[in-house]
């Protein structure tokens, strides 16, 4: 199922349309609900008791109905809880008290005397924060932080810790250190990217069972699920000849630099192209005979006169600077093109066209936003967006996780693996994006299941390598990690 990216304006929109029909509380019922599942998931059937932390808002809210439906299956609770400042929350601590649930008033010593905990559900503030946790709640968050980790009580975040802004992906100087997070409806940018992510520990997600057009209506991004993406793998006829299956040129490599074209070539025999043809000024290397090799003294020259035309092109991987000057012709061949590394420069802005793809990683985003790589990582989503305005055609801004970004909307990748970050990752990964070019795909559909197929290639590789990923694993991993998108398991 599509997954989908929330902003706290998103969720806000989301909330007033649920209020409206009266959808709120039972969204609330869900939401505590499934917060009560995961607890009992979670945490092993045992003599000790959940404890529950209740803010004044909404997510307030959310404990209150989940410490009811724990005690409705006979798990023991211990709840602290503010005074509510939301209609639902007053309302749900008058339905826990009703079917016997005691109550005490949360504070920071409140906090520390409480007896031992199976593991604590973290309902003080979600996404309703603004800046960082002061009063009484700052007190509470360090008190709860300090017991947990002396007495190694796991604790569980609703929607996110609180103490971390929805759509901030740094840490503050305090938050809920959290084992694991429940999101709520959708996830929220804390929950995908940066520092943010790290600290929401194991993520889970409930849709609440809402009507998911009108979470997909306010959502900011989506997160394609794999059987989706599978759907758009070109097949291929069983009469098919290699000219069927897409040529690719790669134009990249110089002195030095002549390992990333051949990665480029290996990532795009691995996706299925039919021909590849690597295209440079230096030696690059014959890591696999399957590839040819031109090498040219002037790919300028080449270029210049070159009637042929690739079914898709990679150029920039190793390039040098004459990259920016080698894209401007074949962007005006307006062929299916990758655009890479060297090739990623603000003299190309607003070059782009329909069947073009830039893959920057964050420092080649910066260069080409003209900002500082700070202000990209801030805003993935935000930036990936900037950037295809900016250029034309589609993005890939390239990270753990990375965003697609094409003119009618965003899209947030699943998976990867850390062990990702490392040289000629994104020269394979722009061979893969060619290869689907050159079977035909559209630009933006290439975009998001080449980025996933690179992804779960990745995570097979990490299986055998760990941190020791190279590039050349991944793009051995290519085509089981299309039979995984092809027939996904869940
Ligand atoms: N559609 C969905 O996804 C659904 C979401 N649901 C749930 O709703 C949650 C959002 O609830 P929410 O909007 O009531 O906000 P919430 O996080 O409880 O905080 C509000 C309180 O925080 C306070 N406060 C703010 N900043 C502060 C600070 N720095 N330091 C200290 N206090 C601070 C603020 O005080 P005030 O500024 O008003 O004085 C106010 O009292 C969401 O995360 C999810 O759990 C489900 O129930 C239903 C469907
Ligand atoms: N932590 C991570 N988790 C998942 N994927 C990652 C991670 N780090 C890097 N990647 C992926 O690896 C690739 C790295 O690309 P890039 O930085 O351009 O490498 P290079 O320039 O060395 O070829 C990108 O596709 C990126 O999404």
């Amino acid at each position: 199922m599509t997954e989908y990216v929330l902003s706290a304006v998103g969720v806000k929109g989301l909330d007033a349309r649920l209020e409206a029909v009266g959808l709120l509380d039972p969204a609330m019922e869900a939401a505590g609900r499934a917060v009560a599942a995961e607890l009992l998931r979670r945490v092993p059937a045992g003599a000790r008791p959940l404890a529950l932390l209740a803010g004044p808002g909404a997510n307030g809210g959310d404990a209150l109905v989940a410490a009811r439906h724990l005690l409705a299956v006979g798990q023991p609770v211990m709840v602290l809880a503010a005074v509510p400042k939301h209609e639902l929350a007053q309302r749900n601590l008058g339905r826990l008290r009703a079917v016997g649930g005691k109550v005490e008033e949360l504070s920071a010593p409140a906090v520390t005397a409480l007896p031992p905990a199976a593991a604590w559900a973290d309902g003080l503030l979600g996404t309703g924060l603004r800046g960082p946790l002061r009063g009484e709640l700052a007190e509470v968050v360090e008190a709860l932080n300090t017991r947990t980790a002396q007495a190694q009580e796991p604790v569980l975040a609703i929607d996110l810790p609180s103490g971390l802004e929805a759509d901030r992906i740094t840490c503050p100087a305090l938050w809920v250190r959290a084992d694991w997070t429940l999101a709520l409806s959708a996830y929220k940018p804390v929950h995908l990217f940066g520092a943010a992510a790290a600290a929401c520990g194991d993520l889970s997600l409930d849709t609440l069972a809402l009507p998911l057009a009108w979470t997909a209506r306010q959502a900011s991004a989506v997160r394609p699920a794999d059987a989706e993406l599978g759907r758009v793998l070109p097949h291929r006829r069983a009469d098919a000849h290699k000219g069927d299956a897409g040529r690719v040129w790669v134009i990249g490599g110089s002195v030095g630099l002549e390992g990333a074209p051949a990665m480029t070539g290996v990532g795009a025999l691995r996706t299925g192209a039919g021909l590849v043809t690597l295209h440079s000024v230096a030696e690059v290397p014959l890591v696999t005979p399957e590839l040819m090799r031109t090498r040219h003294d002037s790919l300028n020259d080449w270029l210049a006169h070159e009637s042929a035309r690739p079914d898709a092109l990679a150029l920039g991987m190793g390039l040098g600077a004459q990259a920016p000057a080698l894209a401007r012709q074949v962007l005006a061949w307006k062929r299916p093109s990758v655009l890479d590394a060297d090739a990623l420069q603000p003299e190309l802005s607003g070059l782009g066209h329909a069947g073009v793809i830039w893959t920057p990683h964050p420092g080649e985003a910066a260069r080409m936003l003209e900002v500082a790589v700070s202000e990209v990582t801030a805003d993935s989503l935000g930036s990936a967006a900037a950037l295809q305005q900016r250029y034309g055609g589609v993005v890939v801004l390239k990270g753990g996780p990375s965003v697609v970004a094409w003119a009618g909307g965003l899209s947030v990748s699943r998976g990867g693996h850390p062990g990702m970050a490392s040289a000629g990752m994104g020269d394979t990964l722009a061979g893969v994006l060619a290869a689907l070019l050159a079977a035909g795909l559209p630009t933006e559909q290439a975009a998001q299941v080449g980025v996933r197929l690179h992804a779960r290639a990745g995570e097979r590789a990490a299986q055998r390598h760990g941190y020791g990923l190279g590039a050349s694993d991944v793009a051995a991993e290519l085509g089981r990690a299309w039979a995984d998108l092809s027939a996904p398991s869940g």
